[in-house]
């Protein structure tokens, strides 16, 4: 007798796995290497940016008291008593009707309080000493960008679970972060299962497909902030799936098999688990592609069984173990972010279950517009080439026409969102 498995909706798959999900630990990171990282701290200002008074102009810093009557018809002639250039620092006092020179990025000198920028002088010498003229008044502040005018000491201007990127790199160089409180990566394990499996280097055989999945789901892995260790790929035998699931646990955070839990003769993966004494959270979910998606826990540890089925796979691990991944790397909001969109073609095909079409996402002119990238079966691999969203639709609907505003998910991108969608 064939297995009947119950479909559950995919919100309750995602709440059942989600009790699972944790965070995961702290590691430090040379600065260099944190780009691509997730903080595993807030990432605090710990001093004022700027941290003193300073120019934003190459200029001349002077008292702007001096220059209450300066105009077109009364220049006011200044003194010029030295040069300040980024990185030094002016200790004289500057007296009545005296200016420094002054670069962008110097520190202004402590009697001064205004800057003047060098186009609006009129630079001259006499007897050796350089002089300028001004023909306007200038106030108080006037040309000075302030100590802590971009940020507090204490403000927290990056939350744990950000995604470090180039912004974020420039931050925690600014406040000395040379090593960098990152999440350590989770490592997920990945074991293909199926006898008519061939390696990319391989020539076609009669009956034999070319291994992809494993190709694919460390590029989804390393996209949603994980770290992949392959463990090959396994020829349908019960004993050996066994034993390869149960070493290769030992030596990670969580396990994805590819293939295998379905319903046929050589569909090891549900015996596999029985077998191990896994506890299967579900088996069945209410979706295409990727209805055979298995999760099962075992030691403390997430065995992903996704589909052999190359579209499901992907969609498998989307729904299901991105947003596990993001948890271990204390993203707050870590499922596929929804948007609407504007359906470019029409999906003729109806939906018993809820369906996720792999689709290209495109900006018109302030409109998001998706269309289905392609061949749609849960067989499908060139489809997944150009997706960067899946559409969502609705269980229970009978096609969409071109032009109706869907759900789309977003692959990729790294604002996240809460659940439920
Ligand atoms: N009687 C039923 N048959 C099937 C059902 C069902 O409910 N009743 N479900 C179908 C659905 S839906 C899917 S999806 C597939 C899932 O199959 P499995 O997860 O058991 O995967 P396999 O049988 O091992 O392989 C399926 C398909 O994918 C190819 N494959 C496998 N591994 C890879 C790989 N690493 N790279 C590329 N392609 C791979 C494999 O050759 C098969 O063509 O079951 C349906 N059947
Ligand atoms: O798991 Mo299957 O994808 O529904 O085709
Ligand atoms: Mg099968």
């Amino acid at each position: 007798m064939v297995e009947r498995r119950t479909p559950i909706p995919v919100g309750e798959a995602v709440r059942n796995l989600m009790a699972y999900a944790s965070f995961g630990l702290k590691e430090m990171v040379a600065l260099e290497l944190a780009d691509g990282r997730y903080l595993a701290e807030d990432l605090a200002a710990d001093h004022d940016i700027p941290s003193f008074d300073r120019s934003p102009y190459d200029g001349f810093a002077i008292r702007s008291e001096d220059t209450v009557r300066a105009s077109k018809d009364h220049p006011i002639t200044f003194e010029v008593t030295g040069t300040i250039g980024a990185g030094s620092v002016y200790r004289d006092q500057v007296g009545p009707f005296q200016a420094v020179r002054i670069m962008t990025g110097a520190e202004i000198p402590k009697s001064c309080d205004a800057v003047v920028m060098l186009e609006l002088t009129r630079p001259f010498e006499e007897d050796g000493q350089a002089y300028i003229e001004i023909k306007r008044s200038f106030k108080h502040g006037d040309n000075i960008s302030f100590q802590g005018e971009e940020a507090r000491k204490g403000m927290i201007l990056a939350k744990r679970g950000t995604y470090i990127n180039p912004g974020i790199m420039a931050l925690l160089a600014t406040f000395g972060y040379s090593q960098v409180p990152v999440a350590r990566k989770p490592v997920i394990g990945i074991i293909a299962t199926g006898s008519e499996l061939l390696d990319a280097n391989e020539p076609l055989k009669p009956g034999k497909i070319r291994n992809s999945n494993t190709y694919m789901i460390p590029s989804q892995i390393q996209r949603a902030g994980g770290e992949a260790k392959y463990f090959g790929k396994l020829n349908d035998d019960l004993d050996m799936c066994c034993s390869a699931v149960k070493e290769s646990l030992s030596h990670v955070d969580m396990l994805i098999t590819t293939g295998g839990v379905s319903v046929g003769d050589y569909d090891y993966l549900p015996a596999v688990y029985e077998k191990l004494g896994a506890a299967v959270l579900f088996n069945k979910v209410a979706m295409r592609p990727g209805s055979v998606t298995t999760v099962a826990h075992l030691d403390n540890k997430l065995l992903f069984g996704l589909s052999g089925n190359p579209s499901a796979c992907y969609v498998g691990f989307e729904l299901f173990v991105r947003p596990i991944v993001r948890t271990y790397l204390f993203h707050g909001k870590p499922h596929l972010k929804k948007v609407k969109a504007i359906l470019g073609e029409s999906f003729p095909k109806p939906n018993p279950f809820m369906r996720f079409v792999r689709a290209k996402l495109t900006y018109d002119e302030g409109s998001l517009i998706v269309s289905p990238t392609g061949f749609d079966k849960s067989s499908a691999v060139s489809s997944l080439a150009e997706a960067n969203a899946l559409i969502v639709l609705q269980g229970g609907t009978r096609g969409y026409e071109k032009g109706t505003y869907v759900d789309v998910l977003l692959l990729e991108d790294h604002q996240g969102s809460e659940w439920p969608w």
